[in-house]
């Protein structure tokens, strides 16, 4: 991000980041110093059915990525020809296509344009129970349980459920790897999709057919992984001849514009920030989004009870990973905020203002308080454990529901105001207790370094410093997810030598929000023991009945 780098050579080649996160795809194109110069975003649809599915198109995403792509291109106003990369993240869902690359319906709608099981979508959770009862030791890599979210539920599911799809599909992709596909013919996945995901041991180099044999997924062995990935290539590396013609037509690209094998969206926000400073070992990085991750590198790997992995190379090549995270993040905001009987007063206020609802409240907090750590005052007596969808870390529990505590007859807009602070104070708190579960195995970090569309306000970085205890960094990076995505395709031209070399140099601290000393602290601590405390009333309530 340093300006010292620029030349008039490096100011005329360019690179382009796209993110498919759960509600819109986005483009970012970025000079070679790290700077976005434009960006552009396409909202795509989700279609909820009973019984927790949420599924999507993955026609509709393509189209949606080629629109972001030409808007960006052109709104930077440069040369489509001076893109030298291109590098795709995305969430992690399920594509299941037929021969010819035809979609082919997941679920009851018998819609083909429902091709795709969404991350979010939990219809696998009796699948998961079984695959963890069976206890195989690959289940060590993905911290001892494997979460309803990840595609190995969802295929036993697709199997059990939808046989007739199971069996006509050609291709089961996440759905990174599909758009790298799309965009260059190449069926190669990449090293972090698969192994955080799909069960790949990247650290053996080698899928583990007896996992699959045993769970009942024993064709996808037999088959020798054609359907899931035989050539399993490391972030960056660069696919087939780059774009097809016919991708390039759509995108508004050169034909053969290198392209890169991709990550998993929150592992983007990771590789576009936890360069920074002291660096990936000392930085945990958490994305914000719909849901939340915190990925935490380390050079050996650690075995933590509840969170993720360690997966080996999934994200900064060459260290081990854990990745926690909290299914419903934004997203639990959001379903907070919904409750309140002043939400659509206030709804109609942030259309006015032309911000989304929860910028809106988190701007009153702020101006309310005078100072954002004062604003937990605001919160007193109102408690809020957000896990509407389950707490996917550090216990591994998708059963788990959301408890709201301190509730008057208040149904203000302050009050309101109150509610988005004590759930914040919440996601806060969740956060700090993977900290602190990390840090019992032996797992340690300092710094968190923050992206994702809601750790962009200022007010939230220094709420979450606050409860988690923790200095929280903003990168100079606008979008880091897009600026990781973008560091993909930088590496795959060739113009860094490596994604190491690619993060260090393009990402820079732009602020950190150190935790707020005198009462701050002690309140946030009492609110947190309370926080723990609701979390296993509500167990020991839903365990008695
Ligand atoms: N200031 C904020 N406070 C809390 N939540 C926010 C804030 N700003 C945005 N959000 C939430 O962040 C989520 C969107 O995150 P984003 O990273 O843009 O999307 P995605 O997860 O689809 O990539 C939404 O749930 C939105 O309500
Ligand atoms: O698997 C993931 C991270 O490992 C998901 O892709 C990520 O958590 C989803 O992000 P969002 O809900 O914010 O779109």
């Amino acid at each position: 991000m340093s300006d010292t780098s620029r030349t008039p050579e490096a100011d005329a080649k360019h690179v382009i980041g796209i993110d498919v996160g759960t509600g819109s795809a986005r483009a970012g194109l970025f000079d070679l110093t790290g700077r976005m110069l434009a960006s552009a975003k396409r909202n795509i649809t989700l279609f909820h059915e009973p019984g927790s599915m949420v599924e999507q198109s993955s026609t509709e995403i393509w189209a949606a990525v080629c629109a972001a792509v030409r808007e960006a291109v052109s709104s930077a106003g440069i040369d489509p020809a001076s893109v030298m990369g291109l590098g795709f993240d995305a969430t992690c869902s399920l594509v299941v296509l037929g021969e010819g690359g035809k979609p082919l319906p997941v679920g009851p709608s018998e819609d083909p344009n429902r091709d795709i099981i969404v991350w979010m979508d939990h219809r696998a959770v009796p699948q998961a129970e079984r695959i963890n009862a069976l206890g195989h030791d690959v289940l060590r890599y993905v911290g001892g349980r494997i979460s309803p979210e990840m595609e190995t539920p969802k295929l036993l599911w697709l199997k059990e459920n939808r046989p007739e799809v199971f069996d006509a599909a050609w291709q089961f992709f996440d759905l990174a790897d599909f758009l790298t596909w799309r965009a260059t013919g190449d069926l190669s996945r990449s090293t972090c999709t698969v192994t955080c995901k799909w069960t790949y041991l990247a650290h053996e180099k080698r899928w583990d057919g007896d996992y699959f044999h045993q769970i009942g997924l024993g064709s996808l062995a037999d088959e020798e992984f054609a359907r899931i990935g035989q050539a399993i290539v490391e972030p960056g590396s660069a696919l087939g001849r780059g774009l097809t013609a016919a991708a390039a037509g759509e995108l508004g690209l050169k034909p053969e514009t290198p392209v890169a094998a991709g990550l998993i969206d929150a592992h983007a926000g990771g590789i576009g920030t936890v360069g920074t400073g002291a660096g990936p070992q000392a930085n945990l990085a958490y994305v914000f989004g719909t849901s939340s991750c915190t990925m935490t590198s380390t050079a050996e790997p650690s075995f933590v009870p509840g969170v993720w992995g360690p997966y080996y190379s999934a994200m900064v090549p060459g260290l081990w990973l854990n990745e926690g995270g909290q299914s419903a993040a934004g997203a639990a905001i959001d379903q907070l905020l919904s409750f309140h009987p002043a939400a659509a007063e206030a709804r109609e206020l942030s259309k006015k203002a032309g911000v989304p609802l929860p910028v809106l409240l988190a701007d009153m907090a702020a101006r309310k308080a005078g100072r954002s750590s004062d604003a937990v005052t605001l919160a007193a007596g109102l408690h809020v454990v957000p896990e509407f969808l389950g707490n996917r870390a550090p216990f591994a529990d998708p059963h788990a529901r959301a408890i709201i505590a301190g509730l008057g007859m208040e149904d203000d807009i302050g009050s309101l105001v109150s509610l988005y602070v004590a759930g914040l104070c919440g996601i806060g708190y969740g956060l700090r207790q993977i900290i602190e579960t990390q840090a019992d195995a032996g797992v340690t970090i300092e710094n968190i370094v923050i992206s994702g569309g809601a750790g962009q306000h200022d007010f939230v970085r220094q709420l979450l410093a606050d409860a988690s205890g923790k200095p929280v960094i903003a990168t100079k990076a606008e979008e880091p997810v897009l600026l990781g995505a973008a560091i993909l395709g930088a590496v795959a031209s060739g113009l860094f030598a490596d994604v190491r070399e690619a993060m260090t140099t393009l990402s820079a601290v732009e602020t950190t929000f150190l935790p707020s000393e005198g009462p701050i602290p002690d309140i946030h601590h009492k609110r947190y023991e309370g926080f723990k405390e609701l979390q296993a009333l509500a167990r020991k309530l839903r365990i008695d009945g």
